[in-house]
């Protein structure tokens, strides 16, 4: 007779051979192929830091479109950018959703502009992009809010007598250059004002959090992780705007809406009290995703810019030869986005490629079962772009690591614009802040090289290069010296 460890034992064993089984049977036909994981955690344990290097060597076995079961998450991995042009334009209705994790689910409590997708994702994308546009807004255009920020950080670059410091444009010191754009924009408000201490410390915490995203050892394990910060931002975040809303709700004139708030309130008129709170509570999400998302990306793209310049002196050598003879004796010194700096923008075209801010873009889901490439596709799969390979794809990029603006240039030397630089992402729902982030980031880094030549440490003379694991690529800290010309 069986005694009752051993009928134990073969139970279990039963039952993980049973769970083995069903795990093996595909579930539908004719997905895209890839990697077989393992149960429970999938390829989860056979990815390397750099996500995006993992699906590029798995895509370069299986094909452009593959399947990877992330944990839990069946996930398909956009690996070229025909692949990511039939989902994204051609079959772009389909793909326009956000995938849900916990994670996601847990930053933006279902609300804000990110995360959200459906009919409150239309109507949000259609004000935020009106907003962002500056369109009905009264005061500053964009173009000046930025050449106010950047004249902000020569002063504060000014201020280190050429000493090394490390420069972390969001946050360099008293001037909170990129934080100050988006927060003007949403609630005119600067971060580095009097009165102001409750928005300077929400920075600070948002802008923790982006980074302890981006500590795990990989960007796909901080789905199952929370944030210890989160109590303390949703107290300042509540009392914030609750106290901005309640001075803009006492000062409101439908004909001159001064921010995003006031666009907001424009738009509310016809609300029941209870509606009217509900819809500040998803404006606070709105405005706070703004900012989450608008000001690592922008910051890292400048910083990787100027390390870049470090290590190419020659090539910032023609980048000032070429403000020198354009803005300075062309336009008396006065730098507008659409000035022409061919080179300028090639180098910046050359910086979204080689060090592209979010690798992997944002997870989409596709909301109806769709045929890709020959392939089927479930509804409510996660869909990952590799923006990543794109860019460092050696059929299309010859020498993809090496640092060639020129290969922006015809040989007229004007800037092409290749449909395979898209670091903003493609389709409906690419990037809602790609003008307002090509046009600070060019400015802040024109306006920077106007005034000073971006030197290397001599204690520590390579700027690091390396790739980051989180969401946003971001650079590592390095102290570099800003010498005036
Ligand atoms: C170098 C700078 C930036 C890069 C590389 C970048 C990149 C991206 C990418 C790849 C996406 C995902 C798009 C998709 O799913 O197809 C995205 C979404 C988004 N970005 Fe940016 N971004 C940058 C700066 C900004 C700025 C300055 C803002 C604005 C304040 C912003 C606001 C947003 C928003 C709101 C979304 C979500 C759009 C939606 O879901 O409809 N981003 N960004």
């Amino acid at each position: 007779m069986l005694d009752y460890l051993t009928f134990t034992n073969l139970a279990l064993f039963a039952i993980a051979l049973l769970l083995f089984y069903i795990w093996l049977t595909p579930k539908y036909k004719n997905l895209p192929p890839g990697p077989m994981g393992v149960p429970f955690l999938g390829c989860l344990p056979f990815m390397e830091t750099l996500a995006e290097r993992t699906f590029t060597k798995w895509s370069k076995k299986y094909g452009p479109i593959i399947t990877v079961q992330l944990g839990d998450h069946r996930t398909v991995i956009l690996n070229s950018y025909e692949a990511i042009e039939e989902a994204f334009i051609k079959k772009g209705e389909k793909f326009n959703g956000r995938f849900k994790t916990y994670f996601t689910e847990f930053a933006s409590e279902g609300l804000g502009m990110v995360f959200i997708d459906g009919e409150k994702w239309k109507e949000h994308r259609k004000f935020g992009t009106r907003a962002l546009a500056g369109a009905g807004m009264y005061g500053k255009t964009i173009e000046q809010r930025v050449l106010e920020e950047a004249e902000n950080i020569c002063h504060v670059i000014r201020s280190k007598n050429e000493e090394p410091f490390i420069l972390e444009v969001y946050m360099l010191e008293s001037s909170c250059a990129l934080a100050n754009v988006i927060n003007g924009i949403t609630i005119r408000e600067r971060c580095d004002e009097e009165g102001n201490e409750n928005l300077l410390k929400l920075c600070h915490v948002k802008i923790e959090n982006i980074k302890a995203i981006n500590n795990f050892p990989n960007r796909f394990r901080y789905n199952y992780f929370a944030h210890h910060t989160r109590m303390s931002q949703v107290i300042i975040i509540a009392a914030l705007f609750d106290n901005l809303i309640e001075q803009h709700q006492q000062q409101h004139d439908r004909l001159h809406p001064r921010d995003l708030i006031d666009l907001y309130l424009n738009q509310m008129k016809d609300f029941s009290v209870s509606q009217l709170y509900f819809k500040i509570t998803i404006y606070k999400k709105t405005t706070k995703d703004l900012f989450a998302a608008g000001t690592e990306t922008s910051s890292s793209t400048i910083r990787w810019a100027l390390f870049y310049l470090i290590v190419n002196p020659d090539i910032q050598d023609k980048v000032h030869k070429e403000i020198d003879d354009v803005i300075e004796t062309g336009h008396n010194g006065v730098v507008r986005y659409d000035t022409k700096l061919p080179y300028t923008k090639a180098v910046l075209q050359e910086t979204y490629r080689i060090r592209t801010a979010t690798p992997l873009g944002v997870p989409r889901r596709n909301t109806e079962d769709v045929t890709l490439m020959g392939y089927f596709i479930p509804k409510n799969t996660q869909i990952i772009p590799n923006l990543w390979w794109v860019h460092n794809d050696p059929e299309y990029w010859n020498e993809p690591d090496v640092f060639k603006p020129e290969r922006h240039l015809d040989e007229e030397g004007n800037l092409i614009m290749s449909n395979r630089v898209i670091p903003f992402s493609i389709g409906a729902r690419h990037c809602l802040g790609e003008n307002l982030a090509r046009t600070e980031i060019f400015l802040f880094l024109v306006s920077i090289l106007q005034k000073f030549t971006v030197l290397p440490n001599p204690e520590d003379p390579n700027p690091p290069l390396e790739c980051s694991p989180g969401i946003v690529n971001s650079p590592h800290k390095y102290p570099l010296i800003m010498k005036e010309r």
